[in-house]
């Protein structure tokens, strides 16, 4: 079944994002100068179901097969119900337990994505509270498309000498030495414990990604080959995205019954 239209925000400045309530996926941002800084797949299903290739999927309670659970958990395919609006460029949505999670994950919880746009700038937080009376533990991520013009001519800034997994390299752990990160072949690292603020530089511009309350950040290209073999990629697809994912893998959340979580990335051009 085709997706329903999603919905669309707006900013006083002309800033606007389209969101599926699927997934509580966003999957278009134009900044009031009318910059498109996500990536999406016009080969991506748009079904009910499946996951989408491109914009912000939020991955909740399990990142990538680090659990028991479907890869990247359930939250990315579930329907998320939008919170009522109380300002222009702002808006929210809420994912509850529901006998369908409990059947996957037997835990309540409920979660929140925010949005905001405004000028130059992206915010998006996920929360994530327990209102059970057992301790919720879960990995998470916002695992954001990032459209670059030629990935050739990209370097992601801010990773020096941090420690990663390299999960396409069999899960070896290294330390990166490299001034800044140049993307050949493909590339699948969770670095751990990393800064609050990365810098994407190409020719065309340069975008600041900023993260709080996720500790880790997950650099994702198909490359080529792996990229040639995802159906719901275009040819040459993974010349054209670059995934900076806000996440937290290496420390899992642990959360006390009562208790909130809350993390966010925000992404500004021109940073
Ligand atoms: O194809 P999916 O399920 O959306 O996953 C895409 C990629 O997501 C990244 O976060 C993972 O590190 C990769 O290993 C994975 O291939």
């Amino acid at each position: 079944m085709t997706l329903p239209v999603p919905d669309t925000i707006r900013a006083a400045d002309g800033a606007e994002a389209q969101i599926y309530a699927q997934g509580a996926h966003l999957i278009r941002w134009r900044s009031a100068s009318g910059a498109e800084p996500l990536f999406l797949s016009q080969r991506s299903a748009f079904t009910a179901g499946t996951a989408i290739r491109g914009g912000v999927p939020v991955i909740f309670p399990q990142f990538a097969a680090e659990g028991p659970l479907t890869k990247h958990g359930f939250a990315r395919t579930a329907v998320w119900q939008r919170q009522p609006d109380n300002e222009p460029g702002a808006a929210c949505w809420q994912l509850r337990d529901s006998a369908a999670t409990r059947a996957a994950w037997p835990h309540a919880f409920w979660c929140e994505l925010r949005l905001r746009i405004g000028g130059e700038r992206l915010d998006v937080a996920l929360s994530v509270h327990n209102p059970g009376d057992q301790a919720l533990r879960f990995t998470a991520a916002l695992h954001t498309y990032l459209r670059v013009d030629d990935i050739g001519a990209a370097r992601l800034h801010g990773l020096q000498q941090h420690r990663y997994r390299d999960s396409a390299h069999g899960g070896i752990e290294r330390v990166d030495a490299d001034e800044s990160l140049a993307i050949v072949g493909e590339v699948d690292r969770i670095y751990f414990d990393t800064p609050a603020a990365l810098r994407l530089s190409q020719p065309g511009g340069a975008l600041r990604i900023e993260q709080q309350g996720f500790c880790d950040t997950v650099v994702w290209n198909p490359g080529p080959a792996k990229g040639a073999a995802l159906a719901d990629l275009e040819p040459d697809g993974d010349r054209h995205l670059l995934c900076v994912e806000a996440a937290v893998v290496g420390r899992p959340v642990s959360l006390a019954p009562g208790a909130h979580w809350q993390g966010s990335q925000t992404l500004i051009i021109g940073g």
